[in-house]
């Protein structure tokens, strides 16, 4: 009788990592028995809750037993280790098989989130799937003699819809084929099945397959979060006595990093989909959908099974004859806040399917007599498989490494050549040199001459591939190896580079805790930091010319109080022999990595790779690209004032790209007179070719119609002809506003000509603070002017005069500023955000000045509108006071690091 069974779903936390540590991430997760939630950190009160049958948290109260085993901390403790996973969820699935039905076990989650902890485990902290190989054994070994037992595994790899033998030495190309039969379903065809007699067997069997799929397909590190693995264990019972015989067919899948889904879309790309890698995922998520809505009583014509290689095989484990369970591993950080919250809403979908599992028995001795010999023919296939994987330096000579066979050490992987490196062991230590010109880095740092390798240093081989490097016993320590993981690696390359989280400005927030947008574009900087490191191998294997090098965009500057605000990390791509540049986003460098993976698969392969420009993923027309932005105020233009400004154009890094001259003449839209405007500021972004983009900020609603200028997006407009006039036309309800408005216009002219008067004294000032600047040294001069601007606004009798200190002193930074720049970034950035956060003033400030008093009959209104004028003082007061004393900050420390450095250069 089918059995009409939910998938079971357990979601798992796990603990930070160092990179989350180092960070000072916070926890986002809370678990309540079987209720899971998740907080938002941009909005803590916003909360959302998931029911799960299980919920482990794995995320703290632990501690390391001798053997190296995380156990639980003490009797408070809610910590979920291995064996508690193991008790609830492995027990389970071994039971099932025993009573003959078919189960699956799924990991789903993020890249890095312990799907593969949870699922084949780390050193002493065994995962689920080697403990339940490990109890089958054991039990079949309590067992009477009259059952005889089959066991055969499999292990297999699905990337880019290809299927990969794990077990299998010899390479298929293309892949092995998926076929369907009318009674097994779908199968692969060709793939090794090991009878196994032994745990210790399937333990080497696993450990020989884990080292085959990090290098299989590409020869890149990178892919194997990208495919998914999946063993098969095939178990059947065969009872003599009764002639009876029960299969169960486990399969154990460990799924490709989720979060690719997104990430891998080649929007904005004038390529196609570069990969199938997704579709197995993608497609996954249609089944469990469809299933979970037919589960839900809706109807549901079609299942996509066949739509990939992934579901084709997963056919009965999803809403067929199995019983299923799904792991939902998840990290706890704020900065995976999205990632957790998918995976939840994926884990609460899947929990709503129904499998049918019916046990599957049979009775006729001619089928023991088939499977007695099946059991031997497999048996006489078995092979013997590979060594334990381990490399080791030989004590009595040199070892080369590289990946020509006539190494001692063969490494294969991008970017090793035949000869690589020489390890070499004298008097209990091991050096290591590189060969000719191969890349061989050495905790973070590129070698070029023999080096001596300490027990725990990090060593990257060719383009990616990382190593942990063990010494002698003697030099051992009882220090946690599992810290030096591949993101750990990966950090510190990118430290010895010159990049960190407090590089890219995470302390810069008032509570000192990093911004969640600066860390995740670390997150992403660090993600995509080998994927460049590949893409830049592959180009120079296929002669492509091509450098790929990571940049971080600053897409705001900063906010009202001077925050960063947003950080995107994009790729300069730069042809080194025409030297054209082009910027790719990071879904378009993935999506192009995925084509040159296929490109150099090819390449491999001794298949032609030549392609024409236009599908050649290495090549892109030229385009325009972004050289940097400069802010500017148009309220003047609200009262029909010109405007004439000479501004930095900034580039993403803060460097003084270019100095613009701004002339703005408001008119009509006729293009006479005078215009009304509803803007606020814009935002003047230049790119190469002479195009303009505009993005304008605080207006309703804004058309353009004039030739040589397109809009491009809401508030957002293109100028291709540098000749075309710029016309903004706002909202035009003003006919019965213009006598109201000519008022205003004729005292704004007598205003404005007294602005005139403030801009010519404050440009003899600006002329006089110039040369003052050149007498002192500039860092100690500058605190001293930043106090006196300070003083002078505190002591200000009037509105009008605070507004002329501050045009001054946002003029002054702004000399300062460009004085300073080319010599020191650091200054620069700190000026720029003094300037900015002026700028923010200054507007505050004019908008201050217009607000006119009421009628001086009206006490009521009077004493309203005074205490709101100095509600507003107050308020520009502190924020006034806020931006001298972090640029005061700012400039004290870089001061203070300069000293340093000049002291240890030996500079008085
Ligand atoms: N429950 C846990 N307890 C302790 N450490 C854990 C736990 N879960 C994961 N980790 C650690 O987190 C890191 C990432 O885990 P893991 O490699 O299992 O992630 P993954 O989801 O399989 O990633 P990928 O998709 O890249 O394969 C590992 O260093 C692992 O040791």
């Amino acid at each position: 009788m089918p059995n009409s069974d939910s998938v079971k779903v357990a979601v798992r936390v796990r603990p930070f990592n160092q990179r989350e540590k180092d960070a000072g991430s916070r926890c986002v997760i809370s678990i309540n028995s079987s209720t899971t939630s998740i907080h938002d950190p941009k909005n803590p009160s916003h909360v959302k809750s998931f029911t799960f049958d299980l919920a482990y948290w794995s995320h703290s109260g632990f501690l390391k037993d001798k053997d190296g085993k995380l156990v639980s901390s003490g009797p408070n403790s809610r910590y979920a280790g291995q064996r508690d996973i193991f008790h609830d969820l492995g027990e389970g699935i071994l039971d099932n098989a025993w009573q003959g039905y078919n189960a699956t076990l799924l990991a789903y989650g993020q890249t890095g989130s312990g799907k593969s902890y949870s699922m084949i485990g780390h050193g002493a902290n065994r995962g689920i799937i080697p403990v339940i190989c490990e109890e089958l054994f054991k039990t079949i070994q309590n067992q009477d003699t009259n059952k005889q037992y089959q066991i055969t595994f499999s292990m297999l790899e699905i990337y880019n819809e290809q299927v990969i033998d794990l077990l299998s030495k010899t390479k298929k190309y293309g892949g092995l084929k998926v076929r369907e039969d009318q009674q097994q379903g779908f199968y692969v065809d060709g793939l090794k099945l090991v009878p196994c007699d032994s745990y210790a067997q399937i333990e080497r069997l696993m450990e020989q397959g884990t080292k085959i799929r990090t290098n299989a397909s590409t020869s890149m590190n990178t892919t194997s979060s990208r495919s998914h693995m999946v063993i098969t264990i095939h178990f059947k019972q065969i009872f003599l006595k009764d002639e009876i015989t029960k299969q169960s067919i486990i399969n154990l899948v460990d799924l490709a990093g989720s979060e690719r889904q997104k990430s891998s879309g080649s929007e904005g790309d004038r390529l196609k989909e570069g990969t199938r890698v997704n579709l197995s995922l993608t497609t996954l998520g249609n089944v469990i959908s469809a299933l979970a809505e037919a589960a839900m009583g809706k109807k549901v014509l079609h299942v996509p099974y066949r739509d990939s290689v992934l579901t084709k095989l997963l056919q009965s484990a999803l809403g067929g004859n199995s019983r299923t369970i799904m792991i939902a591993a998840i990290s706890p950080a704020d900065i995976c806040y999205d990632e957790t919250l998918s995976t939840l809403r994926y884990a609460e979908r899947t929990k709503k399917i129904k499998n049918q599992a019916v046990i599957n028995s049979g009775t006729t001795a001619k089928l023991i007599n088939d499977l007695k010999m099946e059991n031997c023919n497999l048996l006489s296939r078995l092979s013997s498989l590979g060594n334990s994987g381990k490399t080791v330096v030989d004590e009595t000579r040199s070892s080369e490494v590289g990946q020509s066979p006539s190494n001692v050490i063969i490494l294969r992987g991008l970017g090793i050549l035949d000869k690589h490196a020489t390890f070499t062991y004298t008097d209990g230590k091991v050096t290591v040199s590189p060969w000719d010109k191969c890349k061989v880095i050495v905790n973070g740092v590129p070698i070029v001459v023999k080096t001596k390798l300490q027990h725990l240093d990090r060593l990257i081989l060719g383009s990616n591939s990382a190593y942990l490097y063990i010494g002698p016993p003697i030099n051992r320590t009882c220090e946690d190896l599992s810290r030096y993981d591949y993101d750990f690696i990966q950090s510190e390359l990118a430290a010895a580079k010159g990049f960190s989280v407090d590089k890219l400005g995470a302390a810069n927030r008032k509570d000192g805790k990093p911004d969640p947008s600066v860390l995740a574009a670390f997150h992403d900087y660090i993600k995509l930091m080998p994927l460049v490191a590949e893409a830049n191998q592959m180009s120079i294997e296929l002669k492509k010319d091509l450098k790929l090098e990571l940049k971080v965009k600053n897409l705001a500057s900063s906010d009202s109080r001077g925050y960063d605000l947003q950080k995107e990390i994009i790729i300069k791509v730069e042809h080194k022999v025409t030297n054209q540049v082009w910027i790719w986003s990071k879904p378009k460098f993935i999506n192009r990595k995925f084509l040159m993976e296929e490109l150099y698969r090819q390449f491999l392969n001794g298949e032609d790779v030549q392609v024409d420009k236009e599908s050649d993923p290495f090549w892109d027309p030229v385009e325009a690209i972004h050289l940097g932005s400069a802010h500017i105020w148009l309220q003047s233009l609200a009262y029909c004032m010109k405007l004439e400004e000479q501004i930095e154009l900034l580039n993403s890094e803060g460097m003084e790209e270019a100095i613009l001259l701004i002339n703005i003449i408001p008119c009509m839209q006729n293009g006479r007179s005078s215009s009304i405007f509803s803007v606020e500021s814009c935002t003047i972004d230049f790119w190469t070719k002479c195009t303009i983009l505009f993005t304008v900020e605080g207006c309703a609603e804004l058309c353009s119609t004039e030739e040589g200028m397109a809009v491009i997006s809401e508030g957002s407009y293109i100028i291709d002809n540098p000749k075309a006039g710029i016309l903004i036309q706002g909202d035009l309800d003003t006919e019965s506003h213009i006598a109201e408005l000519y008022q205003k216009l004729l005292k704004l002219e007598q205003e404005t000509e007294l602005l005139r008067d403030i801009n010519r004294s404050l440009t003899e000032e600006n002329i006089h603070l110039k040369a003052k600047l050149k007498e002192y040294e500039a860092e100690t001069h500058f605190c001293k002017y930043l106090t006196e601007v300070k003083c002078k606004i505190l002591k200000s009798p009037s509105k009008l005069h605070v507004n002329k200190i501050i045009s001054a002193a946002s003029r002054d930074s702004r000399t300062v500023c460009s004085s300073r720049v080319s010599c020191d970034a650091e200054f620069a950035k700190a000026l720029k955000s003094f300037y900015q956060k002026m700028n923010v003033i200054r507007g505050q400030f004019l908008k201050l000045q217009h607000y006119r008093a009421p009628d001086e009959d009206n006490i009521q209104l009077l004493r309203l509108f005074t205490e709101r004028q100095s509600h507003l003082l107050k308020d520009f007061g502190e924020q006034l006071e806020s931006s001298i004393s972090k640029l005061k900050n700012d400039v004290a420390l870089i001061v203070k690091k300069k000293r340093e450095a000049r002291l240890q250069q030996g500079i008085k």
